[in-house]
Formats: C-alpha cells, structure tokens, sequence
C-alpha cells in the first residue's frame, strides 16, 4: 500500500472490522462459549483516536475495559479471498485498543441487541502507528501485551488465535468487499478489566510497536 502512516490508512479506511472471542481464555474468562465460527462487528471510523488525546468514557458507562487486539490493515482491494491468498492482501500491522463499555455491551447481551454502543462511541478505537508488513515475519507468532499504570494486565500471544489471519481475511471476504486500508481488529487475549480516570494504558506487540493512552480524568 502507498501510505505509511496512521494518518492515511484513516483517510483510507472504509471500516473497522473487529472478531470477538478469539482467544479461549478470553472467552471463558467472561464466562462465554469458545465460537465455533467467527464473531463479526464493525466499529465505526470516527472511533479512531491518535496518541496525544484521552479515552473517554462513553455516555452511561461506568465499566470501561481495555482489550489490546493485534491491527491487520487491508493492503488491495478482495472478494471471496481464499484462505491461501490472504496473505497478499495483508498491508501492514498496528497495535489496537478495542475499548468496550462492559457494562452497556452486557445490557445488550442479555437483550439480544448488537454491541455498537458498546465498541464504537468517540475514542473507541485507540490505534498505534503502522507497521510495514514486512517488518513483521509470523504474525502468528507475536507477544501481545497491555499494561495499565505500569502493571501487566494482558499478556497472550498471537499463536493462541482461535481462528488465524488467513482464515479471518478468508471468512470476512466471504460477507463484505475489504478495501486497501480497511482494518481487522483480530480479538483480545485474556486479561481484559476496568480502567479509572486518569489510568494511563500502555500496550504493544513484542517490542515491534508500542502505544500509550491516557484515561480522561474529566
Ligand atoms: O467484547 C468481547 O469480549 C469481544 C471482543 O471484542 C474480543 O474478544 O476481542
Ligand atoms: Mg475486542
């Protein structure tokens, strides 16, 4: 893809695309099944927050979560990708948060209705910058850590997915057209918890691409 930096892939992109559970241990630790097919939603793209400006508590809300979630950027344009050409259409990479209000997506839960709210209010997609494709051999194969205030809360690896990159791009383009800085958002590992005003997350994958964001205190 021509661009390299956040800025772009955000002009570009058409939508957020994001997996729930993912990972078994995160799963369970919210007492959900382990899916035997992907969870699909989308998150807005006026969800998307840069480093430098705060998270912010949607509306309602008193349990904000952190889930740190590997970024794939869509690099071409693909319909129908078959699980052995996905790669190719893989861009670059960038470390994610997928805030949630866990309360308001369990209100939604129990009544059956979608988790929008919940996933993509204003500041619900914090992003690091991009990374070229290249820079990354096994994305299978990646640490994949959250800290908050200097205490590690999540710590998994991108080799316990439930459901691989591959089969992720595979399985989406089978629904829905993805677009060159489209991205996925592949799912959390466990560890996920509530966050306070003025807690500071810092969050990465490896040592390849770190983040850090601020909690609005306000
Ligand atoms: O809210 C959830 O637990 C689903 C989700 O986004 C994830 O597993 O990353
Ligand atoms: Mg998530």
């Amino acid at each position: 893809m021509a661009s390299n930096r956040l800025a772009q892939f955000r002009e570009f992109g058409k939508k957020i695309v994001a997996v729930g559970r993912n990972y078994k241990a995160h799963a369970e630790e919210l007492g959900n099944k382990v899916p035997e097919k992907p969870i699909i939603f989308t998150k807005p793209t006026t969800s998307y927050l840069s480093q430098g400006h705060p998270i912010k508590f949607p509306p309602g809300c008193t349990d904000l979560h952190h889930e740190v979630e590997l970024g794939i950027v869509v690099g071409k344009k693909g319909y129908q990708i078959p699980e052995e050409k996905a790669k190719e259409y893989i861009g670059g990479y960038f470390v994610a948060l997928d805030m949630t209000a866990r309360d308001l997506q369990l209100e939604a839960k129990k009544n059956g209705h979608p988790w929008t709210l919940s996933k993509g209010w204003d500041t619900s997609t914090p992003a690091g910058e991009f990374i070229e494709k290249d820079k990354i051999t096994n994305p299978q194969n990646l640490q994949i850590w959250l800290k908050v205030n200097g205490e590690m809360r999540q710590n998994g690896n991108t080799a316990d997915m439930i459901f691989s990159i591959s089969y992720l791009i595979s399985f989406i383009s089978k629904y829905m057209t993805l677009e060159e800085g489209d991205v996925i958002l592949t799912g959390t590992p466990s560890g996920v918890g509530g966050l306070k005003g003025g807690d500071v997350i810092e969050a990465g994958i490896g040592d390849v691409s770190k983040i850090k964001f601020s909690v609005d205190s306000s």
